[in-house]
């Protein structure tokens, strides 16, 4: 198990709102709201953006939306062709001096036709440090209420994704992600002080299990876990939960949001972190001879 290496850290998530069909409509949004977290105080180190917010939420919509994502590494100018999206994503970490989760956007891979569900992070010089594709895809049918499939026009992602910062290691998931239970265990396990998930829940199961679900993923973990998710629009096909969080390595409910467009601060607390550790020490008493399945890719 890695040692968790972290220094407190303040993170803003930015439930947006006013978002259209129009992406340049939806990169104007998103450029204040981060210009607004950035001159806020006291400043946040960390800026995360919803799932989906360039595009709407449907999946006759990802294709025509999509856009090409450079590789990690590469920096702003670096000529490699890029989508306006992403372009607009690294000015506004490199104006804001902040960490930025872009949320997440379609992505067209030219290689395969295929298209993602896709987070990008940046780093305060606006190099793209980190790329995410939603591993778990949304399909889900309950009838009468919610019905979702995501895999008619999306490809699952087939990795882990985890970076590092000053303030510590983060790992990354989308939305449905957090439903796997495995994905934020390995993450902790690699020593990352919060999941981070861009999300966009919706009226039927967010009030079932948005909250739910984060609080067991911090407990068990021993981690921080904060969702971010577009404000509710009520002329969109798709209504979003809103109820952006973030919640405590105890599971304590940290802030959250309601259906409105806001943003939402809180101080990541590494001391917290660390008595919580102490005081229920169970990422060092787990048995792995016990339960050897789960052994290999947890130690
Ligand atoms: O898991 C859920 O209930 C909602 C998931 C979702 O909306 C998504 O993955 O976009």
């Amino acid at each position: 198990m890695a040692q968790i290496s972290a220094k407190p850290f303040r993170l803003a998530l930015l439930q947006l709102g006013s978002l259209s069909a129009s992406k340049a409509n939806n990169i104007k949004v998103a450029r204040a709201a981060v210009q607004a977290a950035a001159t806020s105080s006291p400043k946040p180190q960390l800026i995360v953006l919803p799932e989906i917010w360039n595009s709407p939420y449907a999946v006759s919509s990802f294709r025509e939306y999509s856009e090409k994502v450079p590789n990690v590494g590469s920096k702003v100018d670096s000529g490699e062709e890029e989508g306006e999206t992403i372009k607009a994503l690294r000015e506004m970490a490199r104006s804001s001096g902040c960490w930025l989760i872009g949320g997440s956007i379609p992505q067209h891979e030219e290689s395969t036709d295929n298209i993602y569900n896709t987070c990008t992070v940046y780093d305060p010089e606006g190099t793209l440090v980190a790329i995410h594709q939603k591993v778990h895809l949304f399909d889900i049918d309950i009838p009468g209420r919610q019905t979702f499939k995501e895999s008619d026009t999306l490809t699952g992602g087939k990795t882990l994704t985890t970076f590092d910062t000053p303030f510590g290691k983060i790992g990354l998931g989308i939305c449905y992600d957090i439903r796997f239970p495995e994905m934020a265990q390995i993450a902790a396990r690699q020593g990352v002080v919060a999941m981070i998930y861009p999300a966009a829940f919706n009226i039927t199961t967010g009030p079932m299990h948005w909250t739910l679900l984060q609080r067991a993923r911090a407990v068990d973990n021993q981690i921080y876990i904060a969702m971010c998710s577009p404000a509710r629009h009520p002329e969109a096909s798709y209504q979003a939960y809103g109820h952006s969080s973030v919640v405590n390595p105890l599971g304590d409910v940290v802030v959250e949001a309601g259906h409105e467009p806001t943003t939402l601060y809180a101080d990541i607390d590494t001391e917290l972190l660390a008595t919580t550790r102490k005081n229920l020490p169970v990422t060092v008493q787990r048995r792995f001879d016990v339960y050897p399945d789960v052994a290999a890719n947890f130690k």
